[in-house]
């Protein structure tokens, strides 16, 4: 067990020391691109300054002969790219690393860090198991942070693809000051916990409860009754939002695989959001707006929570005593739900203009 004293010294001499906080940077989506793709990579350019992050993908859906030529790719992204990554930019740049016992987890980071260090904002492993894999990114990221200078920690995140990285999400959490957040891997997670879905991602017709009969005869039974579809993610993203908000740090829903069903992907991120999550991934270029909608409050949203914060204020502004608003009550808890509405919807308007002029004609109105 390290002490809590040592916990934000750096894990290599010469590393920068690990940060204490993690910044909320707007991550509404984490666009994925194969970096060996021509056409993919060649789309990335235009797309920085419209998507919060960019993420170079090395690990699943990049085929085993292109491995090498997907870590090449990213790195002549993050040298080249304009505007992409660091703590400045508007559109951070991220990686998907191999998993930890695939042969080519260790070459993506010797190679990356050295490399692209000074842009790579944040890591993310797929398949974590618990903290000791966190314990070993978090000691060879020092590692390479010392010996290429760099003065700035790079972040990690985790993505959950196991029954056993479930079962250890506070650990997880808690591993590494560097912990950024973390993302639901649905189909990997459905196929290690034996579930009996075959999609990425969404929910399933068959995962529902159904309205009870108008009485116990035959014909009843057999009538045709509502049904309500459930949510198969609905456990697994709570336990998510709990775990990250407890540890200071944010969860993400993850990939949506019908990428023609751009309706149920719009539910499907929008239980995310409503649930605590910050943002989502994209992997296919229409899930970007879908993800950027969902994931910024709502004009009438904002509006609203403005409301409440105003006449909370009017009433003393130390957020006690109660209101009534449109007939129903606010108070110090009813606040703090608005507070998160308008400091969310702020933060995502100061880098993203056309919000931040919805946000102000909503303000004016
Ligand atoms: C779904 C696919 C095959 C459809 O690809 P397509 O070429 O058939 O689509 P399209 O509609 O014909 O594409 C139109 C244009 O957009 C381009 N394009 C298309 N996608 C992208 C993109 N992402 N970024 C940039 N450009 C893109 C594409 O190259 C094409 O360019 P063109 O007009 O010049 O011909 C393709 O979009 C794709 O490969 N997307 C990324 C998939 C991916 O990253 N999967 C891994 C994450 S999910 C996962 O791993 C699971 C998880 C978490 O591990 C677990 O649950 O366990
Ligand atoms: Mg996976």
């Amino acid at each position: 067990m390290r002490s809590a004293k040592d916990f934000f010294r750096p894990l290599a001499v010469g590393a920068p020391t690990p940060p204490t906080e993690i910044p909320a940077r707007p991550s509404r989506a984490i666009h994925f691109f194969d970096p060996s793709n021509p056409k993919m990579a060649a789309k990335v350019p235009d797309m920085v300054g419209s998507v919060d992050v960019l993420l170079g993908n090395l690990e699943d859906a990049v085929k085993a002969d292109n491995k090498v030529a997907a870590r090449e790719g990213l790195v002549e992204i993050g040298q080249n790219t304009e505007g992409l990554g660091g703590p400045e930019a508007q559109t951070q740049l991220w990686t998907r690393i191999n998993a930890l016992d695939s042969p080519w987890a260790l070459d993506d980071l010797t190679t990356l860090i050295p490399a692209i260090g000074h842009t790579l904002d944040v890591v993310m492993v797929p398949k974590v198991q618990g903290a000791e894999d966190i314990h070993y990114v978090d000691r060879l990221l020092a590692q390479l942070e010392a010996k290429a200078g760099l003065d700035r920690p790079i972040l990690v995140h985790a993505i959950l693809e196991t029954a056993r990285g479930v079962a250890n999400i506070e650990e997880i959490c808690g591993a590494s000051p560097r912990m950024q957040g973390l993302s639901l891997g649905p189909a990997d997670l459905a196929a290690d916990r034996r579930m009996k879905t075959t999609r990425v991602g969404g929910g399933h017709p068959g995962y529902l409860v159904r309205q009870d009969p108008a009485s116990s005869s035959e014909a009843d039974i057999n009538a045709s009754r509502s049904v309500f579809q459930q949510d198969l993610w609905h456990y697994t993203i709570a336990r998510m939002v709990d775990a990250c908000a407890m540890h200071g740090i944010y969860p993400y829903y993850g990939p949506f695989g019908d990428i023609a069903d751009v309706v149920a992907c719009e539910d499907q991120f929008r239980n995310a959001f409503l649930l605590g999550c910050v943002g989502t991934w994209s992997l296919h270029p229409k899930q970007i707006a879908i993800a950027k909608k969902v994931f910024s409050p709502s004009v009438e949203d904002v509006a609203h929570a403005r409301r409440v914060v105003a006449a909370m204020s009017a009433l003393g502004g130390d957020g006690t005593g109660a209101v009534m608003l449109d007939g129903k009550m606010e108070d110090d808890a009813s606040l703090k739900q608005c507070l998160v509405m308008v400091e969310l919807a702020e933060r995502l308007a100061a880098t993203d203009p056309e919000l931040a002029e919805l946000y102000a004609a909503a303000e004016e109105g």
